[in-house]
């Protein structure tokens, strides 16, 4: 088996003549469970269509399982289950017979594991698909997207409207499918304990380029705020690889990347002053990161 599942080379795509992605690079481990983060409006969507080929680049290279998704055959494209951010689903259609209707188009469709989802997420399936909640309705696209056991699920905003019990229900079944082996699992949220609780990799969008991409213990490792002081002069220009750097009061504040766990203290050796390494909640990370 290839042991990339997704590989995004210096892509670009821009609506009009707005760039959204901006010589992106990204790339998912096969068995992984990524957790992609940005801020409304970062480009979330737009490169999992893109994954999902229901767009191309303007520059640049995406293989999805060893694929082009723009040139994606019938076949490979049973290969990627996709749950979108705006899900159209046939309002009139009752579930049963949605479900029933998407299971003769895949023949690797598991009966078992969506009657299992069915349960698990208990889903009113003899209702038609507008008398749903909103978190239904979600929750009907995601075993759209499990069922057919697809080698790679793209989930865009799974947990969206989903009550905690939901999601946790959601978030056990990832962690299920992935239990089984070989499978890939690449999704967007806003809910960092989500990506907490599953992801074994997360990467943040921010200005059309991924700011990071590591796994969660590698993150908390590597990303840290330091606050420098008591300089002997001036306080010094921001260094290479520094979120959100603010100079005040004669202390120098940024979160950094660290290239090794040294890096504050020789920082600091060169500039003669002293520094404070404070840890970071993914969301501390996330905000220094995606904002700066
Ligand atoms: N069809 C489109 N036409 C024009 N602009 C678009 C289109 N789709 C997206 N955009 C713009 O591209 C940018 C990225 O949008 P995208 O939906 O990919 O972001 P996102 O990270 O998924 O956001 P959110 O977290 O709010 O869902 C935004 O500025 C958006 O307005």
């Amino acid at each position: 088996m290839n042991d990339t599942a997704i590989s995004i080379r210096d892509v670009t795509r821009s609506y009009g003549k707005t760039p959204v992605l901006d010589r992106l690079d990204l790339t998912v481990k096969a068995g992984s469970i990524y957790g992609f983060l940005g801020r409304n409006g970062s480009g979330k969507t737009t490169t999992i269509k893109l994954l999902a080929g229901l767009g191309r680049p303007e520059t640049g290279e995406i293989s999805v399982l060893g694929r082009d998704p723009w040139a994606f055959t019938a076949e490979d494209r049973q290969g990627v289950g996709y749950l979108s951010e705006k899900q159209n689903l046939p309002p009139l259609m009752k579930v049963r017979s949605l479900l029933a209707f998407c299971s003769r188009l895949y023949p690797q469709w598991d009966r078992e594991l969506c009657e299992g989802l069915i349960a698990r997420f208990q889903v009113p399936v003899n209702k038609r698909v507008s008398a749903l909640s909103m978190g239904n309705q979600r929750l009907v696209g995601i075993i759209l997207a499990l069922a057919p056991r697809p080698a790679l699920v793209l989930l865009d905003e799974p947990a969206a409207n989903l009550d905690p019990v939901a999601r946790r229900e959601f978030l056990d079944e990832i962690l299920d499918l992935i239990r089984d082996g070989g499978r890939t699992v690449f999704f967007s949220t806003h809910i960092l304990s989500d990506v907490e609780r599953v992801a074994d990799e997360v990467g943040i969008l921010a200005q059309g380029k991924l700011r990071v991409s590591e796994s969660l213990d590698t993150l908390k490792e590597t990303v840290k705020r330091v606050r420098f002081f008591g300089f002997p002069g001036n306080a010094p220009e921001r260094p290479p690889q520094a979120f959100g750097w603010r100079v005040r009061d004669g202390e120098a504040l940024g979160t950094l990347k660290l290239a090794h766990p040294g890096e504050p203290a020789a920082l600091a050796a060169t500039w003669k002053c002293q520094y404070e390494i404070i840890d970071l909640s993914l969301e501390d990370i996330f905000v220094d990161i995606a904002r700066n």
